[in-house]
């Protein structure tokens, strides 16, 4: 299957309950041979985004594709895309074996293949077990064994580690990592970006139903390094300081020039500078939020708006 066939696409995707606005104007791409974090709090609309991809959600505007279509013209579906959505909706009283053998004939596979995922998610010794007494670290393994009864390419799989302890974890993550280096395109969402951070290439953070943040893993690590900030009286003074420190600016300097955040430079090595040039500094400070605090404050609720005229 050639590799565009395997790229999930949202683009203006919205969709409404009601009075709530669940995912609104959602943009962003998934890529082979990547796995790729989908992450938001609680309610920031990464289920029915998933729901509109496998079209179980029909979209109040925009599109949801896997290779340029949506789900429900795909030639193949179950054979392209593997879906966990739930870990919770077993048949308690069958076997782990007879609930992939019963999934078997709808994907179009041999009944073989339902041992060859067991095996493949380590459950082949529960077999036969009935799926009731399951803990929920096997009905995650259980699920994810169903989405590749197929053998799809491509993977969307909701909150996989939710329920397993870190060893499990640990296991999650060679796993997912192992299907992306086959080349197929992985999408986990999860709240937390810590229990995914080792395990994923790209993020697409959103909050609120909207896009906040997509970028490969590493530019988001690159925004949560510790930065210093630096506001002089003298902006032309400080323009020289940094000239001659060499230092990166974390962004844009401010209007004024009497402002910068700098980072791969601790605060000391600029205070040292700066008392050699005789230069004023009215804040010299040290920010550090580290990834998890950079996803919480993209994340977080905006304040509320405030009326001025009301206060007053
Ligand atoms: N069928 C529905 N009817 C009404 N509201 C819904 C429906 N499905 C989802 N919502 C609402 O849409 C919003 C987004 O929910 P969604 O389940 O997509 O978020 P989520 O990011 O998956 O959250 P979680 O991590 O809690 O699963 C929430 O406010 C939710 O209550």
């Amino acid at each position: 299957m050639p590799s565009h066939d395997r790229v999930i696409a949202v683009s203006h995707l919205s969709k409404t309950f009601g009075p709530v606005r669940a995912v609104d104007d959602l943009t962003f791409e998934v890529h082979p041979g990547r796995v790729t974090g989908f992450l938001g709090p609680n309610g920031a609309g990464k289920t029915t985004t998933l729901r509109m991809l496998l079209g179980l959600v029909r979209p109040t505007s925009g599109t949801a594709t896997i290779g340029g279509r949506p789900y429900h013209r795909l030639p193949r579906p179950l054979r392209t895309v593997g879906a966990a959505l739930e870990a919770s909706s077993f048949h308690p009283g069958r076997t782990a074996l007879d609930h992939l053998r019963t999934y078997a004939p709808q994907v179009g596979v041999p009944d073989a293949r339902a041992s060859e995922v067991l095996d493949l998610v380590g459950l082949g010794g529960a077999a036969d077990r009935r799926v009731g007494g399951f803990s929920l670290g096997m009905r995650q393994r259980l699920a994810l064994a169903t989405t590749l009864l197929g053998d799809p390419p491509v993977l969307l799989l909701d909150e996989p580690a939710n329920g397993l302890d870190p060893e499990g974890i640990r296991w999650l993550r060679v796993f997912l990592r192992a299907l992306a280096a086959e080349g197929r395109t992985v999408l986990v969402s999860s709240h937390v970006l810590s229990e995914v951070e080792q395990t994923v290439d790209d993020v697409v953070i959103i909050a609120r139903g909207r896009l906040v943040h997509a970028s490969p893993l590493d530019d988001l690590v690159r925004l949560a390094r510790p930065q210093v900030r630096v506001v002089s009286p003298d902006a032309a003074g400080l323009t020289a300081l940094l000239a001659r420190g060499g230092w990166t600016r974390a962004g844009d300097p401010d209007a004024t020039g009497h402002a910068v955040d700098l980072v791969d430079v601790d605060a000391a090595t600029v205070g040292a500078a700066a008392f050699a040039a005789g230069l004023e500094l009215h804040e010299l400070s040290t920010r550090n939020p580290g990834l998890e605090g950079l996803f919480l404050d993209m994340v977080a609720t905006p304040a509320a708006p405030t009326h001025p005229e009301v206060a007053a």
